[in-house]
Protein backbone atom coordinates (compact mmCIF):
# COMPACT_ATOMS: atom_id res chain seq x y z
CA UNK A 1 0.00 0.00 0.00
CA UNK A 2 1.47 3.73 -0.93
CA UNK A 3 1.90 5.91 1.80
CA UNK A 4 1.40 9.79 0.15
CA UNK A 5 2.11 13.04 2.26
CA UNK A 6 -0.18 15.94 2.27
CA UNK A 7 1.97 19.01 3.73
CA UNK A 8 1.45 22.99 3.44
CA UNK A 9 2.04 26.10 5.43
CA UNK A 10 -0.87 27.05 8.26
CA UNK A 11 -4.02 27.95 6.36
CA UNK A 12 -3.10 26.53 3.23
CA UNK A 13 -5.89 24.20 3.39
CA UNK A 14 -4.58 20.57 3.89
CA UNK A 15 -7.58 19.97 5.98
CA UNK A 16 -9.85 20.99 3.80
CA UNK A 17 -8.40 19.09 0.43
CA UNK A 18 -8.01 15.99 2.92
CA UNK A 19 -11.90 16.11 3.60
CA UNK A 20 -11.99 15.49 -0.80
CA UNK A 21 -9.56 13.03 -0.61
CA UNK A 22 -11.30 11.30 2.08
CA UNK A 23 -14.90 11.78 -0.39
CA UNK A 24 -13.09 9.38 -2.69
CA UNK A 25 -12.49 6.70 0.16
CA UNK A 26 -9.28 7.67 0.98
CA UNK A 27 -8.01 6.92 4.13
CA UNK A 28 -6.71 10.25 6.20
CA UNK A 29 -3.71 10.19 8.95
CA UNK A 30 -4.37 13.60 10.90
CA UNK A 31 -0.70 14.61 12.26
CA UNK A 32 -2.21 17.27 14.32
CA UNK A 33 -5.30 15.67 15.57
CA UNK A 34 -2.99 12.43 16.69
CA UNK A 35 -0.24 14.63 18.44
CA UNK A 36 -3.25 16.04 20.23
CA UNK A 37 -4.32 12.74 21.50
CA UNK A 38 -0.86 11.29 22.29
CA UNK A 39 -0.06 14.71 24.55
CA UNK A 40 -3.81 14.43 26.14
CA UNK A 41 -3.33 10.09 26.44
CA UNK A 42 0.19 8.89 26.50
CA UNK A 43 1.54 9.01 30.51
CA UNK A 44 5.10 8.64 29.90
CA UNK A 45 5.05 11.69 27.44
CA UNK A 46 2.68 13.54 29.63
CA UNK A 47 5.76 13.05 32.19
CA UNK A 48 7.98 14.06 30.01
CA UNK A 49 6.24 17.59 28.98
CA UNK A 50 5.90 18.40 32.43
CA UNK A 51 9.25 17.96 32.92
CA UNK A 52 10.45 19.91 30.06
CA UNK A 53 8.30 22.83 30.53
CA UNK A 54 7.22 22.49 34.25
CA UNK A 55 3.77 22.28 36.05
CA UNK A 56 1.84 24.84 34.07
CA UNK A 57 1.59 22.51 31.24
CA UNK A 58 -1.22 21.09 32.81
CA UNK A 59 -3.97 22.58 33.89
CA UNK A 60 -5.25 22.13 37.17
CA UNK A 61 -8.01 19.17 35.28
CA UNK A 62 -5.02 17.71 33.95
CA UNK A 63 -5.61 19.42 30.63
CA UNK A 64 -3.15 20.42 28.38
CA UNK A 65 -2.57 24.07 28.32
CA UNK A 66 -2.60 24.77 24.60
CA UNK A 67 -2.27 28.29 25.00
CA UNK A 68 0.73 28.50 27.19
CA UNK A 69 2.73 26.02 25.78
CA UNK A 70 2.49 27.99 21.95
CA UNK A 71 3.49 31.11 23.90
CA UNK A 72 6.63 29.11 24.71
CA UNK A 73 7.32 27.13 21.58
CA UNK A 74 6.36 29.49 18.94
CA UNK A 75 8.18 32.30 20.31
CA UNK A 76 11.69 30.25 21.59
CA UNK A 77 13.16 27.69 18.73
CA UNK A 78 15.17 25.91 21.52
CA UNK A 79 11.38 25.17 23.13
CA UNK A 80 9.98 24.65 20.24
CA UNK A 81 12.57 21.91 19.03
CA UNK A 82 12.44 20.36 22.60
CA UNK A 83 8.50 20.51 21.93
CA UNK A 84 8.86 18.54 18.93
CA UNK A 85 11.52 16.04 19.87
CA UNK A 86 9.60 14.71 22.47
CA UNK A 87 6.04 14.52 20.66
CA UNK A 88 7.16 13.55 17.04
CA UNK A 89 8.39 10.21 17.32
CA UNK A 90 5.32 9.16 18.82
CA UNK A 91 3.51 10.33 16.52
CA UNK A 92 5.90 8.25 13.85
CA UNK A 93 4.93 5.53 15.77
CA UNK A 94 1.47 5.58 15.98
CA UNK A 95 1.12 6.17 11.91
CA UNK A 96 3.20 3.35 11.78
CA UNK A 97 0.56 1.12 13.92
CA UNK A 98 -2.60 3.26 11.53
CA UNK A 99 -1.04 2.34 8.81
CA UNK A 100 -0.51 -1.27 9.49
CA UNK A 101 -4.33 -1.39 10.05
CA UNK A 102 -5.32 0.35 7.00
CA UNK A 103 -3.55 -2.52 4.75
CA UNK A 104 -5.57 -4.99 6.36
CA UNK A 105 -8.55 -3.04 4.20
CA UNK A 106 -7.11 -2.98 0.98
CA UNK A 107 -6.91 0.30 0.11
CA UNK A 108 -4.68 1.79 -2.89
CA UNK A 109 -3.10 4.11 -0.74
CA UNK A 110 -3.04 6.26 2.47
CA UNK A 111 -2.81 10.09 3.38
CA UNK A 112 -0.39 11.26 5.93
CA UNK A 113 -1.54 15.13 6.53
CA UNK A 114 0.80 17.13 8.53
CA UNK A 115 2.20 21.03 8.67
CA UNK A 116 5.73 19.45 8.85
CA UNK A 117 6.35 16.31 6.90
CA UNK A 118 9.68 17.85 5.88
CA UNK A 119 10.76 19.60 8.81
CA UNK A 120 9.88 16.49 11.10
CA UNK A 121 11.63 13.38 8.78
CA UNK A 122 8.34 12.38 8.48
CA UNK A 123 8.85 12.52 4.67
CA UNK A 124 11.08 9.38 4.84
CA UNK A 125 8.00 7.39 5.78
CA UNK A 126 6.66 8.05 2.87
CA UNK A 127 6.50 7.25 -1.00
CA UNK A 128 5.44 10.30 -2.52
CA UNK A 129 4.17 14.25 -1.05
CA UNK A 130 1.60 16.81 -2.03
CA UNK A 131 2.07 19.97 -1.00
CA UNK A 132 -0.95 22.10 -0.62
CA UNK A 133 -0.16 26.17 -1.87
CA UNK A 134 -1.75 29.19 -0.96
CA UNK A 135 0.23 32.06 -1.23
CA UNK A 136 0.65 34.14 2.59
CA UNK A 137 -1.56 37.22 2.90
CA UNK A 138 -4.32 34.72 1.94
CA UNK A 139 -2.89 31.57 4.69
CA UNK A 140 -2.82 34.92 7.19
CA UNK A 141 -6.61 36.08 6.51
CA UNK A 142 -8.03 32.49 6.69
CA UNK A 143 -6.32 31.47 9.57
CA UNK A 144 -7.35 35.05 11.80
CA UNK A 145 -10.60 34.27 10.46
CA UNK A 146 -10.72 30.28 11.82
CA UNK A 147 -9.12 30.79 15.13
CA UNK A 148 -10.16 34.17 16.29
CA UNK A 149 -7.19 33.40 19.45
CA UNK A 150 -4.53 34.29 17.32
CA UNK A 151 -2.96 37.51 16.27
CA UNK A 152 -1.31 38.38 13.42
CA UNK A 153 2.06 38.31 14.88
CA UNK A 154 1.22 34.69 16.64
CA UNK A 155 0.45 33.55 12.95
CA UNK A 156 3.52 35.07 11.69
CA UNK A 157 5.72 33.40 14.43
CA UNK A 158 4.46 29.84 13.55
CA UNK A 159 4.54 30.76 10.01
CA UNK A 160 8.43 31.61 10.41
CA UNK A 161 9.11 28.29 12.30
CA UNK A 162 7.85 26.03 9.51
CA UNK A 163 9.88 25.52 6.20
CA UNK A 164 8.88 28.22 3.12
CA UNK A 165 6.85 27.46 1.12
CA UNK A 166 9.39 27.58 -1.99
CA UNK A 167 11.04 24.53 -0.56
CA UNK A 168 8.57 22.53 -0.29
CA UNK A 169 6.68 23.19 -3.62
CA UNK A 170 10.86 22.38 -5.35
CA UNK A 171 10.60 19.27 -3.08
CA UNK A 172 6.58 18.08 -3.66
CA UNK A 173 6.21 15.27 -6.12
CA UNK A 174 1.72 17.00 -6.61
CA UNK A 175 1.25 20.38 -6.02
CA UNK A 176 -2.17 21.41 -5.27
CA UNK A 177 -3.06 25.39 -5.64
CA UNK A 178 -5.77 26.56 -2.89
CA UNK A 179 -5.45 30.07 -3.78
CA UNK A 180 -8.72 30.98 -4.97
CA UNK A 181 -7.63 30.97 -8.66
CA UNK A 182 -7.65 27.00 -9.11
CA UNK A 183 -10.83 24.41 -8.41
CA UNK A 184 -10.13 21.80 -5.76
CA UNK A 185 -11.94 19.15 -7.31
CA UNK A 186 -10.31 18.65 -10.63
CA UNK A 187 -6.90 18.67 -8.83
CA UNK A 188 -7.80 16.28 -6.46
CA UNK A 189 -9.29 14.18 -8.60
CA UNK A 190 -6.18 14.45 -10.98
CA UNK A 191 -3.54 13.28 -8.04
CA UNK A 192 -5.80 10.57 -6.83
CA UNK A 193 -5.96 8.86 -10.74
CA UNK A 194 -2.24 9.81 -10.85
CA UNK A 195 -1.23 7.96 -7.64
CA UNK A 196 -3.87 5.08 -7.94
CA UNK A 197 -1.98 4.87 -11.83
CA UNK A 198 1.29 5.21 -10.80
C1 LIG B 1 2.42 24.20 20.47
C2 LIG B 1 1.00 23.66 20.50
C3 LIG B 1 0.65 23.11 21.89
C4 LIG B 1 0.05 24.85 20.18
O1 LIG B 1 -1.28 24.39 20.15
P1 LIG B 1 -2.42 25.25 19.43
O2 LIG B 1 -3.73 24.60 19.79
O3 LIG B 1 -2.23 26.70 19.73
O4 LIG B 1 -2.14 25.12 17.89
P2 LIG B 1 -2.37 23.87 16.90
O5 LIG B 1 -1.83 22.61 17.49
O6 LIG B 1 -3.79 23.85 16.45
O7 LIG B 1 -1.42 24.25 15.68
C5 LIG B 1 -1.77 25.32 14.81
C6 LIG B 1 -0.91 25.25 13.60
O8 LIG B 1 0.43 25.57 13.97
C7 LIG B 1 1.33 24.83 13.18
N1 LIG B 1 2.20 24.00 14.07
C8 LIG B 1 1.85 23.12 15.04
N2 LIG B 1 2.92 22.59 15.63
C9 LIG B 1 3.98 23.15 15.01
C10 LIG B 1 5.37 23.02 15.15
N3 LIG B 1 5.87 22.15 16.03
N4 LIG B 1 6.18 23.76 14.34
C11 LIG B 1 5.68 24.63 13.41
N5 LIG B 1 4.35 24.79 13.22
C12 LIG B 1 3.53 24.07 14.01
C13 LIG B 1 0.49 23.95 12.25
O9 LIG B 1 0.31 24.57 11.02
C14 LIG B 1 -0.80 23.83 13.01
O10 LIG B 1 -1.87 23.44 12.27
C15 LIG B 1 0.79 22.55 19.44
O11 LIG B 1 0.84 23.08 18.13
C16 LIG B 1 1.79 21.41 19.56
O12 LIG B 1 1.71 20.64 20.48
N6 LIG B 1 2.71 21.29 18.59
C17 LIG B 1 3.72 20.25 18.64
C18 LIG B 1 3.24 19.02 17.94
C19 LIG B 1 3.33 19.20 16.46
O13 LIG B 1 4.41 19.40 15.90
N7 LIG B 1 2.16 19.16 15.77
C20 LIG B 1 2.10 19.38 14.37
C21 LIG B 1 2.08 18.18 13.50
S1 LIG B 1 2.72 16.69 14.10
N1 LIG C 1 -10.50 27.33 -0.92
C1 LIG C 1 -10.92 27.86 0.24
N2 LIG C 1 -11.89 28.79 0.25
C2 LIG C 1 -12.32 29.33 1.41
N3 LIG C 1 -11.87 28.97 2.64
C3 LIG C 1 -10.91 28.05 2.68
C4 LIG C 1 -10.39 27.43 1.49
N4 LIG C 1 -9.44 26.54 1.87
C5 LIG C 1 -9.37 26.59 3.22
N5 LIG C 1 -10.26 27.48 3.70
C6 LIG C 1 -10.48 27.80 5.13
O1 LIG C 1 -9.24 28.29 5.63
C7 LIG C 1 -9.00 27.78 6.93
C8 LIG C 1 -7.67 27.01 6.90
O2 LIG C 1 -7.86 25.81 6.17
P1 LIG C 1 -7.38 24.41 6.79
O3 LIG C 1 -7.79 24.31 8.22
O4 LIG C 1 -7.79 23.34 5.84
O5 LIG C 1 -5.81 24.66 6.67
P2 LIG C 1 -4.60 23.74 7.13
O6 LIG C 1 -3.58 23.80 6.05
O7 LIG C 1 -5.12 22.41 7.53
O8 LIG C 1 -4.06 24.59 8.36
P3 LIG C 1 -3.24 24.16 9.69
O9 LIG C 1 -1.81 23.93 9.29
O10 LIG C 1 -3.40 25.29 10.61
O11 LIG C 1 -3.90 22.90 10.22
C9 LIG C 1 -10.18 26.92 7.32
O12 LIG C 1 -11.07 27.67 8.10
C10 LIG C 1 -10.80 26.58 5.96
O13 LIG C 1 -12.19 26.33 6.06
Amino acid sequence: MKKIGITGGIGSGKSVVCRLFEVLGVPVYDSDARAKWVMAHDPALRAELQAAFGAATFDATGQLDRPYLARLAFHDPTQLARLNALVHPHVGRDFAEWTARQAQDGHAYVLKEAALLYESGAYRQLDRIITVFAPQPIREARVLRRDPHRTAQDVQAIISKQLSEEEKLQRADFVIYNDDQHLLIPQVLEVNSEVVRW
